[in-house]
């Protein structure tokens, strides 16, 4: 590994003790900030995710966005591709995906223009960390190439790092939602 990657690999460990504590500690209404900052974006097409592992769940707020416009969820459709959304709905049938994820049983892909982007650990700058695949950092290069694309990250408060080692794949996020309040850059 290089240093970077050895950085990140340190800061992904870390923040993926504090997420499980966060987790694990439980708690309502987790999501009520996520629906604020949706509402203000009624009838825009969004993703939000299938949580897996320890992820905060943005389905309340998906629930919500469900009755106003196009919602969907991540699909892989390889390594080193870029991820496709697939329309869902409350209740609609679901299969599991690669890495774990759900996704929906039948294909009905779409754009979205929001992105709710699940990681392990961001910081105050809008720096992100996943699980490593550059699967969103692909995608997002992909979807501003061809018009604004708004991503928030969605994360527990606990999951702040401080400035996280990035390199120039990284995309920024734009805002970042967590149980206790919203930071934007
Ligand atoms: N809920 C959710 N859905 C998602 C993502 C996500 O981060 N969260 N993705 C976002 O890309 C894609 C799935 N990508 C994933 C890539 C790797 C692993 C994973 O667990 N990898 C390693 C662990 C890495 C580590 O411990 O550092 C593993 O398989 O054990 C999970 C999801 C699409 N769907
Ligand atoms: N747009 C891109 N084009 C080519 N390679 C990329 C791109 N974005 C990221 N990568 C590469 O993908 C690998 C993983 O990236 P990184 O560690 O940033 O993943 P991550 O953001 O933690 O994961 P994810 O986005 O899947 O949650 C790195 O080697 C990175 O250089």
């Amino acid at each position: 590994m290089t240093g970077l990657e050895e950085q990140k690999a340190a800061a992904r460990k870390a923040a993926f003790a504090r997420r499980k504590a966060a987790h694990d500690a439980g708690g309502v209404g987790r999501a009520g900030h996520l629906s604020e900052v949706l509402a203000g974006y009624r009838g825009v097409p969004v993703s939000g995710y299938m949580p897996i592992r320890t992820e905060i769940s943005p389905l309340p707020a998906m629930e919500e966005a469900v009755a106003h416009g196009p919602v969907g969820v991540p699909v892989i459709l390889g390594s080193g591709r870029p991820l496709v959304f697939s329309r869902w709905e409350p209740g609609c049938a679901l299969k599991e995906g690669p890495f774990g994820a759900m996704i929906p049983e039948v294909d009905d892909f779409f754009e979205p223009e929001i992105l709710i982007v699940p990681l392990v650990a961001f910081d105050r700058r809008g720096g992100r960390l996943g699980y490593g695949g550059g699967f969103y950092d692909r995608t997002l290069e992909k979807l501003r190439a061809t018009r604004a694309t708004l991503a928030i990250g969605f994360a527990y408060a606990a999951q702040e790092a401080d400035d996280l080692p990035l390199e120039a794949t990284d995309q920024p996020l734009d805002m970042i939602v967590t149980e206790q309040g919203i930071l934007t850059f």
